[in-house]
């Protein structure tokens, strides 16, 4: 027997209802990054911002490639840290160092993303602000 069978014998039978339903609870999961974090809205708002403009101005499309893959980015980061500091205060609610190291790093990936998709964001507006060749 090829050794392959055994590995989708037991990844279990494929099906469709639970593929949707791994759609909708992913769906829950931006609910809650909205509902939860602030930060998170602050970046859905900055976004709307940047993607107006972005109409506005008629970016290329290699530019808007850039706003979606930063904007998309930051929104990736900004999820991994809320699940970090979630994890880390159903581990451990009370004040412990080590936690707070885990939070303060996880929160730097969420500030490094930020930094970029504004360099980004910068970069690919500040030609149009000023009618520069881009
Ligand atoms: N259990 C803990 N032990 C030690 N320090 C902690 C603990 N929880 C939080 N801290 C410190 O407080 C900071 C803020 O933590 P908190 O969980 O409030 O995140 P937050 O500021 O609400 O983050 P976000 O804005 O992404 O929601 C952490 O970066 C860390 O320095």
């Amino acid at each position: 027997m090829p050794l392959y069978f055994f590995h989708f014998y037991y990844m279990g039978q494929f099906s469709v209802k639970d593929r949707i339903m791994s759609f909708k609870y992913a769906f829950k999961g931006i609910y809650f990054l909205l509902k939860e974090e602030h930060n998170a809205r602050i970046h859905l708002v900055a976004s709307l911002f940047v993607v107006i403009l972005g109409f506005y101005f008629r970016i290329k499309a290699a530019e808007w490639q850039w706003l979606i893959f930063s904007i998309s980015f930051v929104f990736v980061v900004e999820a991994l840290n809320t699940c970090i500091e979630n994890l880390a205060d159903f581990i451990h609610l009370d004040q412990h160092p080590q936690i707070g190291k885990i939070k303060d790093i996880a929160a730097a990936a969420v500030l490094i993303s930020a930094i970029g998709a504004a360099l980004i964001g910068l970069i690919i507006f500040i030609p149009y602000l000023y009618d520069l060749p881009s």
